[in-house]
């Protein structure tokens, strides 16, 4: 029976109203369509409202009027774009709670979450608006007599972004903050699932001034808008954060017209646990990195691994802090794990676990749906890498946990996987720690520690888990092109 969820629409007050959008933003204009998609609450999968399915036409509108809007855009200093900037940060500010409600209510994160991700969201427009004021060239000493060698940084056009679901703020303006620091007009495209969050930030960015073909937000089929994103030449970057078989056809689609790409695609996080740690923060750790975001995060332990000595005390209490996570709607102040996006992510959890179970591991808690969206926070024990939750990103909150005997094959479990977005280790030892860092194949390793993301940190995967960095002071240079200028002095 799925957890008891009193709270529904009519339920959802928003103390600004207008942060409620039911419509694209493009080209500086709220605009509808006769075609709509419904959007649900997954939590009681009750139809929330409705959005314009815009296609290709709508598409090539916005790009016209970003790359009209992109000349006086880049001629402002990066002050100017800076001050703008800010002003979008203080609008997220402001509405905070509106925007983590509206978030709360289309993606089912927990209200505290949401809150958390908006503060995450703004975090990133603020360190771009500074960023975007340090886009250095560099001077070279010259290899050829009376020539004056330089570099310098210059935007790189017209860009889009194609955003998830599970952080539908944050990865929206992760991308868009740095686009717009770097003097590039951003079309944004949101996950079906979950556009009121990208849509309530394009209304702010409309109070903050930035002009109408800087930030837009389109909605409709993702593989038509994408497509007529992919053929325009004007189109040269393109930033997904998604699933690695979407990031594989957009790779294969951009061919054609060589666009940049950023990929942050899935992950397999191993999550490493030697016997030489304090075992309740080896547990704590486990729990916040297994559990965020209800487990829908990219970033999620996937597989957790136990020295064998420590093995059975670290299930015991894991399991049983499992057992106690609440579920629940996300605007229930105490719910820990609300309910997974959709009946697919359900079925792709519930097949991990049977696929175990038969496989011969042991279900210590958990291990069924719950009724609609919910899954129940899930320990399977005894997990080998011949099952399906060792090899691919189970996205749900289901725990595969292992045991292993020493550091080269915690090393060798850890490294046994396409993906390599993020690594997490517990040990005592620093030579090993050390020695993990140097050793783990991941984009990120986080040594004793479960929270690692944040705007200063280049984040990005390596193999199958994407290309390119986002945040950080790399995270700009995703948006402009490096010009090298050899100046031959006259006579
Ligand atoms: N790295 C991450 O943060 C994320 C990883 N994932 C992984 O992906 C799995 C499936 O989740 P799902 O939501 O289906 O993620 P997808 O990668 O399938 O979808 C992500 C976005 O891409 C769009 N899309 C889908 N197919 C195409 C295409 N061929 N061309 C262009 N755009 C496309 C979708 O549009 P539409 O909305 O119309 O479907 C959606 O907006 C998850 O279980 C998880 O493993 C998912 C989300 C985030
Ligand atoms: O912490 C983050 O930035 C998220 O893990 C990003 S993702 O899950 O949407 O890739």
């Amino acid at each position: 029976m799925a957890p008891q969820t009193a709270r529904t629409r009519s339920h959802f007050q928003l103390d600004t109203p207008h942060l409620w959008r039911e419509q694209a933003w493009l080209a500086g204009h709220w605009t509808g369509a006769r075609e709509t998609l419904a959007v649900t609450d997954p939590a009681t999968g009750e139809t929330i409202g409705h959005i314009p399915s815009l296609g290709e036409a709508a598409v090539v509108t916005a790009i016209d009027a970003a790359a009209a809007a992109l000349p006086a855009w880049a001629a402002l200093t990066p002050d100017e774009r800076a001050d703008r900037l800010l002003a979008w940060y203080a609008g997220m500010r402001q509405h905070r709670e509106d925007l983590a409600r509206i978030m709360t209510l289309e993606e089912g994160k927990p209200l505290a979450e949401a809150r958390g991700e908006i503060d995450y969201a703004a975090s990133f427009v603020r360190w771009f608006a500074e960023e975007g004021r340090r886009a250095y060239g560099e001077t070279i000493p010259s290899h050829l007599p009376g020539r004056h060698l330089h570099t310098l940084r210059q935007p790189i056009g017209v860009t889009a972004a194609i955003t998830p679901w599970n952080f539908p703020s944050a990865m929206v303006t992760r991308k868009a903050a740095a686009a717009l620091a770097a003097g590039c007009p951003m079309l944004v495209r949101p996950a079906s699932e979950t556009p009121y969050s990208a849509l309530a930030l394009a209304r702010l960015a409309e109070q903050a001034g930035i002009p109408g073909g800087i930030f837009q937000v389109i909605t409709g089929d993702g593989r038509s808008i994408a497509s007529a994103l992919m053929r325009d030449t004007r189109v040269r970057a393109l930033s997904f954060t998604g699933s690695t078989e979407v990031g594989k056809a957009l790779i294969r689609q951009s061919a054609d017209t060589v666009k940049r790409l950023t990929l942050e695609l899935g992950g397999n996080a191993p999550f490493i646990v030697f016997d030489d740690v304090d075992l309740d923060a080896a547990v704590d750790g486990a729990l916040a990195a297994k559990f965020q975001t209800s487990g829908e995060d990219c970033l999620a332990a996937n597989r957790i691994l136990v020295q064998r000595p420590l093995y059975a005390a670290f299930l015991e209490r894991f399991a049983a802090r499992t057992a106690a996570l609440r579920v629940g709607h996300g605007l229930e102040p105490d719910t820990d794990i609300g309910p997974l996006i959709d009946a697919r992510a359900v079925a792709k959890a519930d097949q991990h676990v049977s696929d175990a179970r038969e496989r011969g591991a042991r279900v210590l808690t958990g291990g069924k749906p719950l009724g609609g969206n919910f899954y129940a926070p899930t320990v399977v024990a005894d997990v080998t890498p011949d099952m399906a939750l060792f090899r691919e990103e189970t996205f749900s909150p289901v725990a595969a946990v292992l045991a292993f005997d020493d550091e080269a094959e915690a090393v060798r479990l850890a490294n046994d996987t396409e993906y390599g977005l993020v690594a997490y280790c517990y040990t005592a030892d620093l030579g090993r720690a050390t020695r993990l860092g140097d050793a783990l194949d991941y984009g990120m390793v986080a040594i004793n520690c479960a929270k690692l993301t944040g705007p200063p940190i280049p984040f990005g995967g390596v193999k199958q888990s994407g290309q390119g960095r986002e945040g950080s002071r790399h995270g700009l240079d995703e948006y402009s092109e490096l010009k090298y200028i050899c100046l031959g002095l006259p006579g």
